[in-house]
């Protein structure tokens, strides 16, 4: 029998090697500077986490670096290249990611959602398509066999023909992460992908992101599940009003009164004023 490892291959970067480099990111909606001048670097096969408390500026530094917003300042580049502030060119350079709520075609199968993340890397033009001409077939078939594969990779072999609609919660969040995986990305983002899990589907969690790192992906991960944090990352970030205020090992990061005060400040004030989120939802889930 062959392990998920061998069934799902990647095009992968030497180990080491800088994907990510942003420089200076500051984003303002207004008077409001979500994102201030933040520096990130990111290497193939490294797992980096990003928190902080609510209204810190992670989701919004993802926008930044995956195209969603075009930065007030700063610049994102991608394997030594500048990268195009749009979803299109990013994901085309090698980045994918996910969202902090689930955006699955619900009505759709799983196999099907995971075949729409594919079509970035095929070729056949809109009159290939309508024709259904052999090259449409053929890449019709890898495409299918591929999201297949990456079922399988994220540990759902059975799902196929499954309506996203009716798979459990955890099970969602791993076809998101199939989708993601379609476009061949060399690094992954996640948002918050354990929120709402229970301890089971989020060990789940834990091992998948493991095992796409040993495929020689990277990934950088949202969370405020710190005990999640601190067991699977290399490096951790903590951002705090839009700035990074401690950068370093999990170790270095939990043990700095910085951060420990960032938290503690956030539940002590009550409901954050931009965003209306109870104290909870800010605090690290240890
Ligand atoms: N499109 C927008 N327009 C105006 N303000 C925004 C916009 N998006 C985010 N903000 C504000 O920017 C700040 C950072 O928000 P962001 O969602 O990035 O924080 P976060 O760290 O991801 O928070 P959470 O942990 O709650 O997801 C907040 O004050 C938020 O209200």
């Amino acid at each position: 029998m062959t392990t998920l490892e061998e069934q799902a291959t990647f095009d992968t970067p030497e180990a080491g090697e800088v994907l990510l480099e942003a420089r200076g990111v500051t984003m303002r909606f207004g008077g409001l500077v979500a994102v201030d001048e933040v520096d990130l670097t990111v290497r193939a096969g490294e797992i980096v986490g990003l928190i902080g408390p609510n209204g810190a500026g992670k989701t919004t530094f993802f926008n930044c670096l995956t195209g969603l917003y075009k930065p007030t300042s700063g610049v994102v580049s991608f394997a030594g290249r500048p990268l195009r502030p749009r979803p299109r060119a990013v994901v085309r350079a090698g980045m994918a990611r996910t969202f902090q709520n689930i955006r699955l075609f619900q009505n759709m199968t799983a196999l099907e959602n995971v075949m729409v993340g594919r079509y970035c890397r095929t070729s056949a033009g809109p009159l290939t398509s309508i024709l259904r001409g052999p090259k449409f077939r053929r890449e019709e078939a890898e495409t299918r066999a591929r999201a297949q594969e990456l079922l399988e990779f994220v540990g759902m072999p059975d799902v196929a023909d499954s309506l996203a609609r009716n798979l459990p919660y955890g099970d969602q969040r791993r076809l998101e992460v199939a989708r993601a995986l379609a476009t061949d990305p060399q690094l992954l983002l996640l948002d918050e992908p354990t929120a709402g899990m229970n301890p089971q589907e989020t060990r789940q969690a834990e091992v998948l992101i493991q095992r796409i790192r040993e495929t020689g992906l990277a990934v950088v991960v949202i969370e405020h599940d710190m005990r999640f944090i601190f067991n699977l990352c290399d490096r951790v970030l903590c951002l705090v009003q839009g700035s990074v205020l401690v950068e370093g090992t999990p170790e270095q990061v939990q043990s700095d009164p910085r951060v420990i005060e960032a938290y503690i400040g956030t539940s002590a004030d009550g409901p954050d004023e931009q965003t209306g989120a109870g104290p909870e939802d800010g605090a690290p889930r240890a």
